[in-house]
């Protein structure tokens, strides 16, 4: 006989063991964690009430899952242990003092989902545990109505009892989708189950009886009896669950075996008779004899129905076993048969999948749709980058706009006759940007990875795809801005021409250089055109080389800096000057110093990097005469230097042309000076954080946004920044050079006429026909002529509207001077006009 320990080794299963791996006080915990990986309500809750709580696990489930700051309360007839986040408390569900309770906990709030996973003491008669645990679960439920919200979930554990379908008639009436699950940490052997109730219709009133276990559960009045069937088949009598039946007064029920296998209801007869009996009295009940005699009526079976109180689960089944033979044997109908001749008779009974298998499927199709979302943005990222391309070969004129989406492969795919990707990486994707970009001819063809079609650009297509669409959504923003911000347009062209504000120069020799080295590129750019090979797009400006051993030109030019000299393993040009700084015979009209800056550079060696009261008296000294010496010995920034550049700095007396404008440019200018710093300081300076970062292959709109902040805050001294403040005073005062040029002009015109009028009236005054008076009159009118000034052209009112609307500059149509209006203004300009008219002529 088999006989189920309650507290068995086998209850200790995989959950109980992962429960206390986990933390959680009960292996319960995954039941509800299975129950939300299915309908995941808990991650959509703010408010949840956890009814029967004890020992908690649920309670911390609910609150590791839902969203943080979310309430979380918790009920139990026994006391349950603090849990971070969760108010509990100890009140019995079923009483007015436990709702009034959460009523206050949840204050104005409505639950979002109210769990239910109670279980009254179990261990009395089976049908009494079910009856009191639906009891329960509709009392739960009544709790729910209170506090849920509208489309709330209700979650509860019911067994599947007769009273189960009664239960589940009443969720229906309440909730929009009701659904019973067994998940996979629930036992088999155990007859729970979990309703899952989803959107609750929080109906305004709710008719009592739904919610009493009395008219939930009362059991149907039987049908009007039929007397005719009763005569083929004699009723059973009814069980009576109080006291003793009528006319049965002994404790003992026998019932014969053949009425066993005739019976609907099988179990009934298990649980309720003591023994089946083959005993046939005189005149005999053929049924029970040929049952008597049937081979599958074995000893076993004989035994079993001699006593059914003493038998286990196996038994029992045995029992049931052998009863469907014999149905089958004497042509009753069996399940098999039953459901096979008419389904529809079957006792409505709720289907309970297994959640594992449930679990799977829901599995399987989650992966079937990421693969099919992965699918679906391949294709999309590809119909992308297609188009992208088309945009380009636009833009290079090497298709029209009607072969947009007609192609299959697009023009830089493996067919392609030009292989675009492959010049975009070497520079000319600029272009497509609208921007002047320069393809360094020697970097391109060093560098062998940009073969056109390899297979690692045709990998790196995705990540080349996705920055190319960054970096010309950016110019796109650049341009968008620069169209309406003069400041970013101006900036945007010293960017371009590599003319970063350094400072502003006295004069306007500058701007004059500026426009010079504009005219300067343009004429190379015409006239290298035709050197380049065939296979040039577009030539580099800069004709200066590159160094031999592969260093960039910028690279070139950082390493030729003088902080860098003497260091060992640097070209043999940074050598050469080297040696040039070290040659001591030299003589004084050759040498060129560099500022105050390259003068401090130098007397800095004393040990402590802080220089003498004397070395700082001969650093001055050396600064006027534009020599830098210390410790008695000559150091030489630059020799002979016959750069341009070099030459334009000076000023025509042989000083350099340096004005300093910015505020830290002064503190640093005096800092030096007065010797509180030294150039090793500066240089040391220089070496920041923002110096060393490495920027190479950052795109343009990262490393624009960082430009804005990612600069070392200088100090600057009060001195200084009043200084700078009076000289950008002074600067502002001096008018800008269009209106000199114009008053320089209009000075010029006046001396011209001036000039005019006094050849005219020599020419009148040797005039021999005129007599004296007649001159005089000729020359006075001659000069009142030219004293009179010419009326200004009336100023022309253009409203910007058909061709004209949104053109910059003057609109098509339109001579003489003009000024741009909107209608409204010219109308009401028109308006004052013939008023004023109006009131001239009363
Ligand atoms: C299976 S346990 C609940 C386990 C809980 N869900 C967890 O995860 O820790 C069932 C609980 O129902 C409680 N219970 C039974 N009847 C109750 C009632 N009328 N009011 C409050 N709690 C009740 C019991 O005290 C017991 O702690």
């Amino acid at each position: 006989m088999a006989i189920q320990k309650k507290h068995g080794k086998g209850r200790l299963d995989k959950w109980y063991k992962l429960a206390k791996e986990k933390g959680y006080r009960a292996r319960a915990a995954f039941k509800l964690i299975q129950l939300n990986k299915k309908y995941g309500f808990l991650e959509q809750s703010k408010v949840l009430l956890d009814l029967c709580a004890a020992p908690g696990s649920w309670c911390q489930v609910a609150a590791e899952t839902m969203p943080v700051n979310s309430i979380i309360v918790g009920v139990d007839l026994s006391p349950i242990k603090p849990i971070a986040k969760v108010i509990t408390f100890q009140s019995d569900i079923t009483t007015e003092k436990c709702r009034s309770t959460i009523r206050h906990h949840l204050k104005t709030w409505k639950a979002d989902t109210v769990l239910h996973d109670g279980a009254p003491n179990v261990g009395t008669a089976w049908v009494q545990d079910s009856y009191n645990q639906a009891e329960l679960a509709l009392q739960a439920m009544k709790l729910a109505t209170d506090f849920l919200i509208e489309g709330g979930t209700f979650v509860t554990k019911v067994f599947r009892s007769k009273d189960y379908n009664s239960l589940l008639w009443v969720f229906n009436q309440l909730f929009t989708k009701v659904e019973a699950t067994k998940p996979p940490s629930s036992r088999n052997v155990s007859a729970e189950i979990f309703v899952v109730c989803r959107g609750f219709k929080a109906p305004k009133h709710i008719d009592p009886r739904f919610l009493d276990p009395k008219s939930v559960f009362a059991e149907l009045k039987d049908a009007t009896p039929n007397n005719e069937a009763k005569v083929f088949k004699p009723e059973v009598k009814k069980r009576k669950r109080d006291g003793y039946e009528e006319g049965d007064y002994t404790q003992f029920k026998e019932l014969p075996a053949s009425e066993f296998i005739q019976t609907t209801d099988p179990i009934a007869i298990l649980g309720s008779y003591n023994k089946l009996s083959f005993f046939q009295e005189g005149n005999g009940d053929v049924a029970l004899a040929a049952l008597d005699k049937l081979p599958e009526t074995t000893t076993e079976i004989r035994e079993g129905c001699q006593d059914l109180k003493v038998l286990g689960r196996k038994d029992f089944k045995a029992l049931l076993k052998w009863r469907l033979k014999v149905r089958e044997i004497f042509g009753f109908p069996t399940k098999k048969s039953t459901a096979a001749a008419k389904p529809e008779l079957e006792e409505e009974v709720a289907e309970v999948e297994d959640m594992d298998e449930e679990l799977r499927i829901q599995e399987e199709l989650q992966a079937m749709k990421d693969k099919e979302t992965t699918r679906q943005k391949k294709e999309r990222r590809r119909e992308n980058e297609r188009k992208q391309k088309e945009i380009v070969r636009m833009q290079l004129n090497m298709a029209a706009p009607m072969d947009i989406g007609m192609e299959q492969s697009g023009p830089t795919g493996r067919d392609a006759m030009f292989a675009l990707k492959a010049v975009e990486k070497a520079g000319v994707n600029r272009i497509s940007k609208g921007k002047m970009g320069m393809i360094n001819s020697n970097e391109a063809a060093k560098e062998p990875t940009v073969a056109i079609g390899t297979e690692d650009e045709i990998s790196d297509e995705d990540g080349d795809d996705l920055e190319r669409q960054l970096d010309g959504m950016y110019d796109d923003y650049r341009e968008r801005k620069a169209a309406a911000d003069a400041k970013y347009r101006a900036k945007k062209a010293r960017t371009e021409h590599h003319d970063e504000w350094e400072g502003v120069s006295g004069d306007e020799k500058d701007e004059e250089k500026y426009s010079d080295s504009e005219e300067l590129s343009e004429d190379s750019d015409s006239g290298s055109e035709g050197d380049e090979g065939p296979g040039q797009l577009l030539t580099d400006l800069d004709d200066t080389k590159e160094s031999e051993d592969g260093l960039s030109k910028k690279a070139t030019s950082f390493f030729s800096r003088d902080i860098f000299q003497g260091i060992e393993g640097l070209d043999e040009e940074m050598e050469d000057t080297d040696e040039a700084e070290e040659t001591p015979e030299l003589e004084n009209d050759d040498i060129e110093m560099e500022e105050v800056d390259e003068v401090d550079e130098v007397s800095s060696d004393s040990d402590d990097g802080i220089p003498t009261r004397d070395q700082q008296k001969a650093a001055r000294a050396a600064a006027k005469n534009g020599l830098s010496s210390y410790n008695g010995k000559l150091e030489v920034m630059q020799k002979g230097s016959d750069s341009e550049w070099e030459e334009e700095k000076r000023l025509p007396n042989g000083q350099l042309d340096i004005d300093i404008i910015t505020a830290e440019a002064m503190t640093l200018a005096q800092q030096l000076a007065s010797g509180q710093k030294t150039a090793a300081d500066a240089i040391d300076d220089g070496f920041n954080k923002h110096a060393l970062r490495d920027r190479d292959g950052l795109p343009e709109w990262f490393l624009d946004d960082e430009g804005r902040h990612d600069k070392p805050q200088k100090p600057i001294t009060k001195a200084a920044a009043l200084a700078i403040r009076d000289k950008l005073r002074a600067l502002n005062a001096r008018p800008i050079k269009k209106v000199r040029e114009a008053r320089a002009r209009k000075k010029f015109k006046a001396a011209q006429r001036l000039e005019k009028l006094k050849k005219k009236s020599d020419m009148l005054a040797d005039d021999e026909g005129m007599t004296e008076k007649e001159k005089a009159d000729s020359i006075s009118k001659m000069l009142t002529k030219a004293a009179k000034k010419k009326p200004r052209k009336e100023m022309r009112l253009v409203v910007a509207k058909g061709i004209n609307r949104g053109i910059k500059g003057r609109p098509k149509g339109v001579k003489g001077r003009y000024k741009i209006v909107d209608s409204r203004m010219k109308k009401d300009m028109r308006g004052l006009k013939r008023a004023a008219s109006r009131v001239k002529k009363r």
